[in-house]
């Protein structure tokens, strides 16, 4: 039970996870103090307007709109109010009095994570920030913390939910994306803007966090290559189908030579990996690690609630750090490991393209991805049924560099028996 005076704690922002947070907060006080070994007393939920309506569990007393006077007044500040700034100025600044920060803020920490983390370090305070990837599914400390003793060679993570459940819906009924994206928009999937979740913005700062801790490397959400879902096609995801794939928006961090690559952007899967079976608006991530092997993570990457489990999650930990005296881990970049661009990854390539069907037209294809080093695994041709004379040839390659693939798909398209590239898509799990 309880051994000191409260812990006090401020929450910044009160939308969707900051009321659940205030809810959990609040409805599982005396649990929560037995945990912490004190109570966890809320002083304060900066908000922007106190006259908007937050719900029963939202006390109007404890709104503020005085952010900067509320972080003082707090042990433990909860930044879930989105946004670089002024989220970063309050975070500094709580750290800066020695609070221990939670924060769900991917965008923030995949700008700018390490000026609040060497801020945190050099103040002895703890920033956790669990919520901020893959919401609910416990993955920053089982990464930072768990697979400390270990050496993780690749992460691979279905972060998106948003872009999930419209992949998903392309496969299962058939319709266009743009369609589906109207449809997780109504469904409340996806944003009115969804600019973030669809163009992959969202994904690549996440996948910085991931690399950075995996690798012990400081990674940045600009060294992430990254490419969203809107070029895909219904056509796209239905050929998926037909090879035995399915189409995902992957976040890809992994060893590469003597650096790290890290990339987001669809990919086909195999039917039988495991993340293959990420339906809707699902997360999982699947760390491949030297000792431990392969993991998978899997839960709600999003929603008020499930968010809110991760931040409590937190909140029990820095505030029982302040009890007894401890401190977590902090930011681990030893290895240095130099981050390479996209061009370096290996990976393999699925492209259909539309020839004219005449003899020797597959040597001449063969002859091209031949010149560049790279092997092609397997080759499907058929009748194109719209131009009579014209066939469509579906070529995987073997594992290569992007950088041959993508060299060999640009002389492809300049093959004068190549009618039109189809559709490139890189293969991965495999
Ligand atoms: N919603 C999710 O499923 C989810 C999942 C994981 C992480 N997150 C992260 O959690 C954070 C919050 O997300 P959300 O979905 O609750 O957003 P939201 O827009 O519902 O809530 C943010 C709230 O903060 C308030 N706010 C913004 N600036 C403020 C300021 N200067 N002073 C006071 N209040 C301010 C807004 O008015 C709003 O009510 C974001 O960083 C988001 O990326 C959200
Ligand atoms: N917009 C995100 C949720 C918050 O990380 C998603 O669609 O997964
Ligand atoms: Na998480």
């Amino acid at each position: 039970m309880a051994t000191r005076g409260p812990v006090r704690v401020a929450v910044l922002g009160c939308g969707v996870v900051g009321t659940e947070v205030v809810r959990l907060l609040v409805q599982q006080a005396e649990d929560l103090a037995a945990r912490v070994g004190a109570p966890l007393e809320l002083v304060g939920v900066a908000v922007r307007d106190t006259s908007t309506p937050r719900g029963a569990a939202v006390d109007p007393e404890l709104l503020t709109t005085d952010a900067e006077g509320l972080v003082d007044r707090a042990d433990v500040v909860v930044e879930v109010m989105g946004g670089v700034e002024p989220a970063r100025a309050l975070i500094l600044r709580a750290i800066e009095r020695g609070a221990a920060v939670v924060t769900a803020n991917k965008e923030l920490l995949g700008k700018d994570g390490p000026t609040l983390y060497a801020a945190a370090d050099a103040a002895g305070t703890d920033l956790y920030f669990e919520a901020a990837v893959a919401g609910a599914i416990p993955i920053v400390r089982p990464v930072r913390e768990s697979l400390a003793g270990d050496r993780i060679t690749r992460v691979l993570g279905i972060v998106n939910g948003t872009t999930n459940y419209v992949l998903d819906q392309m496969a299962t009924s058939g319709q266009g994306l743009q369609e589906a994206v109207r449809q997780a928009q109504e469904l409340g999937f996806a944003e009115a803007d969804p600019t973030a979740d669809v163009e992959g913005y969202d994904a690549a700062a996440k996948a910085a966090i991931l690399a950075s801790l995996a690798f012990h490397t400081r990674v940045s959400a600009a060294d992430v290559h990254r490419e969203g879902i809107m070029n895909l096609t219904a056509d796209d995801v239905a050929r998926a189908a037909t090879t035995g794939h399915v189409l995902k928006l992957l976040a890809i961090a992994e060893r590469s030579g003597d650096g790290v690559v890290v990339r987001v952007h669809p990919a086909l899967l195999p039917q039988w990996h495991p993340l293959a079976s990420v339906r809707g608006s699902f997360n999982a991530v699947f760390v491949e690690a030297e000792a431990a092997g392969e993991l998978m993570f899997y839960g709600r990457g999003a929603g008020g609630t499930p968010t809110a489990s991760a931040v409590l999650g937190d909140v029990v930990t820095v505030a029982r750090n302040k009890v007894i005296g401890g401190k977590g881990p902090i930011e681990s970049r030893y290895a240095e490991l130099p981050v390479r661009g996209v061009a370096e990854a290996v990976t393999r390539y699925q492209v259909e393209l539309r020839v004219r069907d005449l003899p020797g037209v597959l040597a001449q294809v063969w002859q091209v991805v031949a010149d560049h080093g790279v092997s092609i695994e397997t080759v499907r041709q058929s009748r194109a049924e719209v131009y009579g004379d014209h066939a469509d040839l579906l070529v995987v390659t073997h594992a290569a560099t992007d950088e041959a693939l993508s060299a060999t798909v640009a002389d492809l398209q300049d093959l004068p028996v190549v009618v039109k590239i189809l559709s490139v898509l890189r293969v991965e799990g495999v």
